[in-house]
């Protein structure tokens, strides 16, 4: 499914540091001019990808239109994956600290971020999915303290916490950017096969 070329797609998130990091990741790579819409979702129940397609129906339902949303989960693998789509609630509660100390019973303190990105082309349109999957480990807090649980999270093969790596390193190796990168990866594919691509993109 694609976008007809020159039109934008709107991210609907109610969470700007993410709308932020999407901004950075993707720079001019994404083939449509992407415009944020600030709605606070529901917080549906259920396995990643389910939550992600409700989430982008109703977003598209809302905004009638082209549109792209996002859900991160953070999994525990001693908890057999929880909080996972649950984590913004354990945090609110918990705070990075806390979810530290969730593990303390555990030796293993592995973990991974999973982020999907959702895309519909509007209302009644089939929702595609883009994942990406970042492994690492449960820490004591580190680092500063503007995004969620970026301090208690180490990823493999770095000895910083999200929060303590610069954010250009953050925006290389992040559940995000993987997620980002295969979804821009598909739009690019998508729009250069699609004969609209032939043509000049009208300007919004
Ligand atoms: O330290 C972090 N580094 C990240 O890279 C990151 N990405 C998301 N989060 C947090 O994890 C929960 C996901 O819940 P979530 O996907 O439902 O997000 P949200 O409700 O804030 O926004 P949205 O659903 O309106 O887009 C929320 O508490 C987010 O703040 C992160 N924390
Ligand atoms: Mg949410």
């Amino acid at each position: 499914m694609a976008v007809p070329a020159g039109r934008s797609v709107v991210f609907v998130t109610g969470n700007a540091k993410k709308l932020e990091e999407v901004i950075q990741i993707l720079g001019d790579r994404f083939p449509y001019k992407l415009v944020s819409k600030t709605i606070d979702l529901p917080e549906y129940q259920g396995e990643p990808d389910e939550i992600s397609i409700h989430k982008c129906k109703e977003a598209a339902r809302q905004v009638e239109g082209p549109v792209i949303v996002e859900d991160t989960c953070l999994c525990f693998k001693a908890l057999g994956g929880m909080p996972g789509p649950y984590i913004k609630w354990f945090l609110d509660k918990l705070k990075p600290e806390g979810l530290y100390k969730l593990l303390a019973g555990f030796e293993d303190k592995s973990a991974w971020a999973l982020c999907t990105f959702a895309f519909s082309a509007g209302k009644d349109e089939p929702v595609q999915l883009f994942r990406g999957i970042t492994e690492g480990h449960i820490v004591e807090p580190r680092g500063p303290r503007d995004f969620g649980w970026d301090p208690c999270f180490q990823p493999e093969g770095y000895d910083k916490t999200y929060a303590e790596l610069p954010k250009e390193v953050k925006n290389t190796i992040s559940h995000r950017y993987r997620a980002l990168a295969a979804m821009s990866e598909h739009f690019s594919q998508t729009n250069n096969t699609s004969p609209e691509s032939k043509k000049k993109k009208p300007q919004d």
